[in-house]
């Protein structure tokens, strides 16, 4: 097989006319997302799980000036590249993506470099939090908070064990556990793993320094609550500024 038509051939993988396609999908977002500042100066990200295929962007590229063509196909169960475009490297996300994948049966991950998120991580290491309060930011009796899942499901059964699934109250705590950045995202991976095992209920990891990791069932849940805690964060911040304490 030449070279071209094997390009000809995993080019199907990602040409649609459907705009819910996860290569056309991926790209729409990013270019939205762009505008919130969420995937600014190459930074952040979104990756969908398709079946058996995980749809990934390039690293180091405007991420809203992709087009489809320059996806990456994963087949999730051997982890296999299905198809590379040349030229380019997967995101260097790709780890972190996969770990919602694996640990949560998510099917959408979102990272953005909001600087909400950021500054969140900011005000929660500074020493106005008790030390206790360092590797998490917990905030409840807001709305928004309802927009949140239980560990990224939107299910209203009962899981194993009796923990409750579903969205969270207006009296639930929101907490989502904070990790330490390091140089390279990738090495991201093994502290992200650790911080989705040790907290159930969550639905996002923040990144200090750097933002946040966010998954759902599917694209709508994780945008959804991808915006439903850069508005959280926002919000916390500026309750912050004015003094004001966001948990009791
Ligand atoms: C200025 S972005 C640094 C890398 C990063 O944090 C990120 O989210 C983007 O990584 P990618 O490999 O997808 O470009
Ligand atoms: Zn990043």
């Amino acid at each position: 097989m030449t070279e071209a038509s094997q390009h000809n051939e995993t080019d199907e993988l990602v040409r649609s006319d459907d705009p819910l396609h996860p290569a056309n999908h991926i790209s729409d977002l990013c270019r939205r997302f762009h505008t919130l500042g969420w995937v600014t100066g190459t930074g952040g990200g979104v990756s969908i799980r398709h079946g058996d295929h995980i749809y990934l962007a390039p690293s180091g590229v405007q991420k809203e000036m992709m087009q489809p063509t320059d996806m990456f196909v994963m087949d999730y169960e051997t982890k296999e590249y299905l198809r590379r475009p040349k030229v380019l490297k997967p995101s260097a996300c790709t780890p972190l993506f996969l770990a919602a994948y694996t640990h949560r049966n998510a099917g959408c991950c979102i990272h953005t470099h909001s600087q909400w998120a950021v500054l969140i991580t900011l005000i929660c290491e500074s020493g106005l939090q008790k030390p206790s309060e360092r590797n998490v930011f917990s905030i409840k009796e807001i709305e928004q908070i309802k927009g949140i899942s239980r560990g990224g499901s939107g299910s209203d059964e009962v899981a194993e064990g009796g923990r409750k699934l579903g969205n969270l109250g207006y009296h639930d705590t929101m907490m989502i556990p904070i990790i330490e950045n390091t140089a390279h995202e990738e090495d991201l991976k093994d502290t992200l793993q650790k911080a989705i095992e040790e907290w159930p209920e969550t639905c996002a990891v923040l990144v200090k320094r750097h933002g946040v990791y966010v998954w759902g069932k599917d694209v709508a849940q994780a945008k959804t609550q991808a915006e439903s805690l850069d508005y959280l964060f926002q919000l916390a911040v500026e309750m912050h500024k004015l003094g004001l304490k966001w948990v009791s």
